[in-house]
């Protein structure tokens, strides 16, 4: 098994499992009891699939490029990508949808590669801020568009579940870059798309 941090050794594995045994002893629950018994494993395999972002090359996503688009040259818009991500701060659960738009120069991608790009970083431990940015920056670059605009809504568990606990609550995030952050009519038009007020 391998991760951004190179390779995970059984040695580690075993650490993991011991660490979710003591959780479980942390908040009042007994890891030897019937039920719990091979949680700590479904519980290091689930961590395995929730941050399987460390594990993947966003950019990698976004190589393979079509240019034969009929002279193509309008806002191309992903709307309501779901999401599952983690808070940095608590490793809770941020829940959301992403809408991802591009305006082309002169190639364009698999509209499911944005999908990707989304679920890659959002499969790490996150600010929705930083999610927000990193999606925008990762088209930017790899794909050099006239333009990117990233628009996240999500809820948070770590306010909806504990602390301040106000359910119902969501969160709304945008990154704006080139002719979406410097004209005008094209971020209105952009916005207009998205459907946010
Ligand atoms: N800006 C931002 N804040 C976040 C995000 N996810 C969680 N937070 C906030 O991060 C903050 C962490 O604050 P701290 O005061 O260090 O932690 P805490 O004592 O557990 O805070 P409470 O949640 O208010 O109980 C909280 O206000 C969270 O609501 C995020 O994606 N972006
Ligand atoms: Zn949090």
């Amino acid at each position: 098994m391998s991760g951004q941090f190179g390779e995970r050794t059984e040695e580690q594995r075993e650490r993991a499992l011991e660490a979710v045994r003591e959780l479980i002893r942390w908040i009042g629950d007994n890891p030897a009891r019937e039920g719990l018994k091979d949680t700590p494993r479904r519980v290091v395999d689930a961590y395995l699939e929730y941050f399987q972002g460390y594990d993947q090359q966003p950019e990698d996503y976004l190589t393979r490029t079509f240019e034969q688009v009929g002279g193509y040259d309008e806002i191309v818009l992903l709307k309501e990508i779901p999401f599952h991500s983690h808070c940095e701060h608590h490793m809770a659960p941020i829940i959301g949808k992403a809408h991802v738009a591009y305006l082309p120069t002169d190639k364009v991608v698999g509209i499911s590669k944005l999908a990707r790009v989304v679920q890659a970083y959002a499969r790490r431990l996150q600010v929705q801020e930083r999610l927000t940015a990193e999606i925008a920056d990762c088209i930017q670059k790899v794909l050099e568009p006239q333009g990117v605009a990233v628009v996240i809504e999500a809820s948070h568990a770590c306010m909806t579940a504990r602390g301040v606990n106000t359910p119902g609550v969501s969160m709304t995030t945008s990154r704006m870059m080139g002719v979406f952050r410097e004209d005008q009519k094209a971020r209105e038009e952009v916005i207009k798309l998205i459907g946010i007020k």
